[in-house]
């Protein structure tokens, strides 16, 4: 196994379990939109208003390949809609174990409401969660670790992961 690269819908937990998944793990980890940010010296509401979502795609790849090249091994957390280009898909299942979490509508919901850092989700934010979760539906799928994060404490998800059978697996092979 060389990185833990965490997928799933906006709000599902990526950020937040990535960082204390990567303290028990004792590595370190790396944001996707973090460091497209970084990089860009912008935020991601305003490449989407000025490059649109064609733009950050482009920058979240190119982010995205310059990040598994390190040779450290990392938790990398992504942004939800890494899994929309196939391409990505490749290089994550190419540069380690991807691990998928997944949330009811109602939850994400709750979790999303009131950070207007996710331009996606701008309006109407239960609607926009709704027709997005359609869009993306079985996209996270392919990843061979799957953790339902409803109702489960950041810890407790934390657990899951790193007692699932695919992760167990998938260390004993490294
Ligand atoms: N298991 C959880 N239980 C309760 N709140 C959570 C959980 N995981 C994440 N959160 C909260 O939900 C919000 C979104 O989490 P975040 O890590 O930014 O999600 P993502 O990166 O998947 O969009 C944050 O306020 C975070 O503290
Ligand atoms: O689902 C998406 O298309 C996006 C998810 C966001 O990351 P989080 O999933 O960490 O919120 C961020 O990359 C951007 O706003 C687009
Ligand atoms: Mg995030």
């Amino acid at each position: 196994m060389k990185h833990v690269i965490l997928i799933g819908f906006m709000g599902t937990g990526k950020t937040t379990v990535g960082e204390a998944l990567a303290r028990q793990l004792g590595c370190t980890q790396a944001d996707l939109d973090d460091c497209i940010v970084e990089q860009a010296g912008r935020s991601i509401p305003d490449l989407f208003e000025t490059e649109g979502e064609a733009g950050f795609r482009l920058r979240e790849t190119q982010v995205l390949r310059d990040m598994v090249q390190r040779v450290e091994h990392q938790v990398i957390t992504t942004g939800g809609g890494v899994v929309t280009q196939p391409r990505n898909i490749e290089i994550m299942q190419e540069s380690g174990i991807v691990v998928a979490l997944f949330a009811r509508p109602e939850t994400i919901v709750e979790r999303v409401s009131g950070d207007a850092n996710r331009p996606l989700l701008a309006g109407d934010v239960e609607t926009r969660v709704r027709k997005l979760l359609h869009e993306r539906d079985g996209l996270y799928d392919f990843a061979p670790v799957r953790i339902q994060t409803d109702g489960k404490t950041v810890q407790e998800v934390v657990d899951a992961i790193i007692e699932h059978p695919a992760f167990v697996t998938a260390c004993l092979c490294d």
